[in-house]
């Protein structure tokens, strides 16, 4: 079964001649169609994880076997090609190119992913884009300026974005953490949505109710993770409170 497999992964920081070492032989397998979180304390290297599985930093040693494709040995444009088309991300901070509208900016990963390889029409980039406008409520500002819209708006937006070129898997460092309650309520929902259409999500976060509508949560902490819940594949008629409370009382026993 294709999977993001990683193995022996290891991530050292040297700052000012001095050595940080993050994550020391981590190994976590996230199957296609998955859905995980990754929990632990400030600075524990949840972000770091997802920047060196995901490609977007260098891992100083290890293996990460990205869906049958070992990613330590691909070149940097080989490296950018397939994280333009087969990964989405989605961060805390929104990253949308002011002077662009909020369709541009959906769009354009598709027109840079088509470029390249000639995938998509014009016509079938357009169709997507609207499709998942759509599917996350935003078509009637799809026109307007990325300063023109909602931080809600924009995160769906970025969501909208992430899936333009229809990735493997999502990665996505605190999703909800620039989000009022009810905007980060929505945002979970879409993702937890894209998730139950079949693709893999793996997020970053401090907010208890969000990982408790993730499949598996890790819980990273001294440089390795250090153990992991399986919650099993959320569902809208699940008992939410008996997900939390049982993350809640794992994340005690965690020391978190
Ligand atoms: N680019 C970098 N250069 C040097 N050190 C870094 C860099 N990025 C992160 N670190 C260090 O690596 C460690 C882990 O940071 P990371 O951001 O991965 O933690 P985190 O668990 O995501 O933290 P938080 O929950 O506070 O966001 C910290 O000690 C941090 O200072």
């Amino acid at each position: 079964m294709e999977s993001l497999k990683v193995s022996n992964l290891c991530k050292t920081y040297i700052v000012n001649k001095r050595q940080n070492n993050v994550l020391r032989n981590v190994n976590l397998e996230i199957k296609s169609g998955e859905m995980v979180a990754v929990m632990g304390p400030s600075g524990s290297g949840k972000t770091t994880l997802l920047y060196t599985v995901s490609g977007m930093d260098e891992a100083s040693a290890g293996k990460v076997d990205f869906f049958g494709k070992e990613l330590t040995n691909l070149k940097a444009n080989e490296m950018s090609d397939l994280r333009l088309q087969e990964m989405g991300f989605v961060f805390q901070q929104m990253y949308m190119l002011k002077n662009l509208s909020i369709y541009d900016n959906i769009i354009l990963p598709a027109y840079q992913a088509s470029h390249d390889h000639k995938t998509s029409s014009r016509h079938e980039i357009k169709e997507r884009a609207n499709m998942l406008m759509q599917k996350l409520g935003i078509n009637d500002v799809a026109d307007n300026a990325v300063t023109e819209v909602s931080g809600g708006q924009l995160q769906r937006a970025c969501i909208c974005r992430s899936l333009i070129n229809q990735p493997k898997i999502i990665f996505a460092d605190e999703p909800t953490g620039a989000l009022n309650k009810q905007n980060s309520i929505d945002v979970m929902r879409e993702l937890t949505n894209i998730n139950a259409e079949g693709t893999s999500i793996m997020l970053v976060t401090h907010d208890m109710k969000v990982a408790s509508q993730c499949e598996r949560v890790l819980y990273i902490e001294d440089e390795d993770i250090r153990d992991e819940i399986t919650l099993g594949k959320y569902q809208v008629t699940d008992d939410m409170r008996a997900r939390e409370r049982k993350l809640n009382d794992w994340l005690i026993k965690m020391g978190w």
